[in-house]
C-alpha cells in the first residue's frame, strides 16, 4: 500500500481520495482551508463537495502543506489555472527525492496556453508526470459505479504504477503514452460540453446536440493533430468517451453552466449559481490564442467564446455556425479513400 496525497479537496480530489483510501492507501487530502481539513476529519466527510458521503477512514485532511509534501505521491486534483501558482509556492518545501506527480485537471493555462505537462515541467523541471483522465464524473465514482479511465505518461512504467494504485473492479484504469492526447481531449471537451448545455437550453433538438458533438470532435482532432497527439487516443476515452460524459451528462458543471447561459444567464451569474469550477471558460480563451499561433479552425470554440466575453448572443453564434461555407467532412489529407 502507498502514502499519497490528493491536493485539492474539491469534487474530484474528495473522491480520488476516497477511492484511493478504500483501496487500502494512506492518503493524505490537502486542503486549501484548515476550517475544512477540520471539518472532513471530524465529520468523515467533505461538508463543501460531495456532501452526504462517507469518506474512508484511510483519508486524513489537512491544510499544512509541509505535511502534505512529504508523500512519495502526489495526486494534483486542483483547478488548471491554480496549478502553476501553487506548484511554485509547493516548489521550496519540496525534498530532493522528487514525488511522483499524476495530475488529474483538465484545461489549458489561459496566458501560456501550456497543458498541464507543460506548466508541470516548466515550473518544477524534470519529474515523472503522469496524466488521468475519461469520463468521470466525482459524483458517480463516489457512489462507486462503474468508471474506466485513461493514465497517460511518457514513462510507461509510471502509467503503469499509477494504473495499480488507482484500479478497482469499478474503476479500470488504462495505460498511454500518449500525454498530449489525453491533455488535449480532456481539456478541449469542456468548451464543447459548454456549446452543448446551450444548445439544450435553446432546445435545438437532438440532430443539432449530435451534430455538434461530432463537429466539436472535429476540432478536437484537428488541434491535437498541430499538437501530434495520436488521433486513436482522442477516439478513446480521454477523447470521445470524456466528450459524450460531459456533454450528455446532468452532472458536468461545464454543460450546466453552458445550459444557465443559454437561459439567457451572465456568465458571472452562471460561475456564481454553479459555486465549482467550469474548466470550459478559461480553457476558451486559451484555445482561442493557440487557434491563431497554430493555425487551426476551431469554429465551434470560436462562438463559445464570443458568446461568453464578447456578448454575442447564443441565436447569432447558432446563425454563424450553420452559415458557414460549405466544405467536405474530412479534410483533403484525409480524403484516402
Ligand atoms: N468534478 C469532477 O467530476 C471532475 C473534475 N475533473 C477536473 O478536476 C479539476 C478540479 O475539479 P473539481 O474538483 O471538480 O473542482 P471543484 O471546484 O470542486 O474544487 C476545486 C478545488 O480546488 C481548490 N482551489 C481552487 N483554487 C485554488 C488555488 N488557487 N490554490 C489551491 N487550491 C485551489 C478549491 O478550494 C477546491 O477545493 C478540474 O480540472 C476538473 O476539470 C476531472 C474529472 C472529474
Ligand atoms: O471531466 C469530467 C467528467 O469526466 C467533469 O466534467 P465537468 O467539469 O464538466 O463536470
Amino acid at each position: 500500500m502507498e502514502e499519497i496525497t490528493v491536493f485539492g479537496a474539491g469534487s474530484w480530489g474528495t473522491a480520488l481520495a476516497n477511492l484511493l483510501g478504500e483501496l487500502g492507501h494512506r492518503v493524505v487530502l490537502w486542503c486549501r482551508r484548515s476550517d475544512q481539513a477540520r471539518a472532513i476529519n471530524l465529520l468523515g466527510e467533505n461538508p463543501n463537495y460531495l456532501r452526504g458521503y462517507r469518506i474512508s477512514s484511510n483519508v486524513t485532511a489537512t491544510s499544512k502543506i509541509d505535511e502534505a509534501v512529504e508523500s512519495p505521491k502526489w495526486v494534483l486534483a486542483l483547478p488548471t489555472q491554480a496549478v502553476r501558482g501553487f506548484l511554485t509556492e509547493l516548489s521550496g518545501n519540496m525534498a530532493p527525492q522528487r514525488p511522483e506527480i499524476c495530475n488529474v485537471a483538465k484545461g489549458i493555462e489561459i496566458d501560456s496556453a501550456f497543458t498541464v505537462s507543460e506548466i508541470v515541467k516548466n515550473v518544477l523541471g524534470d519529474v515523472s508526470y503522469s496524466v488521468l483522465s475519461g469520463p468521470s464524473h466525482a459524483e458517480e465514482v463516489i457512489r462507486g459505479f462503474p468508471t474506466a479511465v485513461v493514465v497517460a505518461s511518457l514513462r510507461v512504467e509510471a502509467a503503469e504504477m499509477w494504473q495499480n494504485v488507482f484500479s478497482r473492479p469499478t474503476f479500470r484504469v488504462y495505460t498511454s503514452n500518449d500525454v498530449v492526447g489525453v491533455e488535449i481531449g480532456g481539456a478541449v471537451k469542456n468548451v464543447i460540453a459548454i456549446a452543448a448545455g446551450i444548445a439544450k437550453a435553446m432546445e435545438l433538438g437532438d440532430n443539432a446536440l449530435a451534430a455538434l458533438v461530432s463537429r466539436g470532435l472535429a476540432e478536437i482532432m484537428r488541434l491535437g493533430a498541430k499538437m501530434r497527439a495520436n488521433p486513436l487516443t482522442l477516439s478513446g476515452l480521454a477523447g470521445v468517451g470524456d466528450l459524450i460524459v460531459t456533454c450528455f451528462s446532468g452532472h458536468s458543471r461545464n454543460m450546466r453552466l453552458g445550459f444557465s447561459i443559454g437561459m439567457g444567464k451572465s456568465m458571472k451569474e452562471a460561475s456564481d449559481e454553479l459555486g465549482q469550477v467550469a474548466e470550459g471558460i478559461y480553457t476558451v480563451k486559451a484555445l482561442k490564442k493557440m487557434a491563431q499561433q497554430v493555425g487551426v479552425e476551431l469554429p465551434i470554440v470560436e462562438e463559445v467564446y464570443a458568446i461568453l466575453y464578447e456578448g454575442l448572443s447564443p441565436n447569432e453564434a447558432l446563425s454563424n455556425l450553420l452559415l458557414r461555407d460549405p466544405k467536405p467532412e474530412l479534410p483533403p489529407a484525409m480524403q484516402w479513400m
